[in-house]
């Protein structure tokens, strides 16, 4: 059961300098329930990949599919919930009253609105913290609150771009482990882009490895890996030797000149 398809995707941008070919025939096919990590330098276009699946960019090139639909139905379809590097709070309302917002657009019932934030509150282990407002939280607990809105659609996919990476290592940790609680919890799809070899070793069951100019996958590494994994399997043998293959990989498709 394939989530989501790209066939020889490509997407330009026109710049005043000219062309900036950001993915260059990108071909990857993400099952359900997969957690797939993108992982490369700056710039090598995982943000613009992952933005193309949820329909924020186009495609110049290839085709990309998400639920067998095109990204643009599938976002009419609510396929997916997004999550950004920052979280992205309205200081003005409380946790629940920014998890409530979309749906409220959406034109969810009150009744509705108040069970799912009560579900997705307890989900990222956030309960009793609904009536706080975000500056009243540490920026740990508020991109979990960010991962709870993005929860609230009930989508089965979850795409999330970069969204620890401005968190200190030891909150990083807390919830890279809470992620693959939720993970198998709720079964999901996630695409999830990272700057960080552990994380992405950590977290995936298939690494992409990216490289730039044009941006394009240099591997694609199935993980080895049980789904039930305590922090601590980063210090074994089978943990270090994936973590090297990404490495690898990265090295590759990098010229440092
Ligand atoms: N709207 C845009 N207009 C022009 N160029 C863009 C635009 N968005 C991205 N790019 C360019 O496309 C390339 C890929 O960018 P992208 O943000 O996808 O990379 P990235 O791998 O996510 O990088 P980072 O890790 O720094 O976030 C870069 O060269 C970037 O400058």
């Amino acid at each position: 059961m394939t989530a989501i398809q790209a066939r020889d995707v490509s997407l330009t941008f026109p710049t005043a300098d000219g062309p900036v070919h950001a993915l260059k025939d990108v071909s990857l096919t993400i099952e359900r329930g997969d957690f797939v990590s993108f992982i490369g330098p700056s710039g090598c276009g995982k943000t613009t990949l992952l933005r193309a699946i949820a329909a924020l960019e186009t495609p110049t090139g290839g085709t990309l599919t998400v639920n067998g639909m095109t990204p643009d139905a599938a976002r009419k379809a609510r396929a997916y919930g997004y999550v950004f590097q920052a979280p992205g709070l309205y200081p003005w309302r409380t946790i629940a009253g920014n998890i409530s917002l979309p749906l409220e657009i959406m034109g969810f019932s009150r009744a509705e609105r108040a069970q799912r934030i009560t579900r997705v509150l307890d989900l990222v282990d956030l309960t009793g913290f609904g009536g706080k407002f975000p500056w009243q939280l540490s920026g740990g607990m508020q991109q979990r609150a960010s991962i709870a809105r993005a929860l609230a659609f009930d989508a089965d996919i979850l795409l999330m771009d970069e969204p620890f990476g401005a968190l200190d290592e030891i909150v990083r940790d807390r919830l890279n482990e809470a992620l693959l609680d939720l993970w198998k919890k709720t079964g999901k799809t996630i695409g999830f882009v990272t700057h960080s070899i552990p994380e992405a070793v950590y977290l995936s069951t298939r690494i992409v490895v990216m490289s730039p100019r044009p941006g394009r996958i240099t591997r694609v590494i199935d993980s080895p890996l049980p789904r039930d994994r305590p922090l601590d399997i980063r210090d074994t043998p089978e943990f270090i030797a994936l973590a090297q293959q990404v490495r690898e990989g990265l090295r590759e498709g990098h010229s440092y000149d």
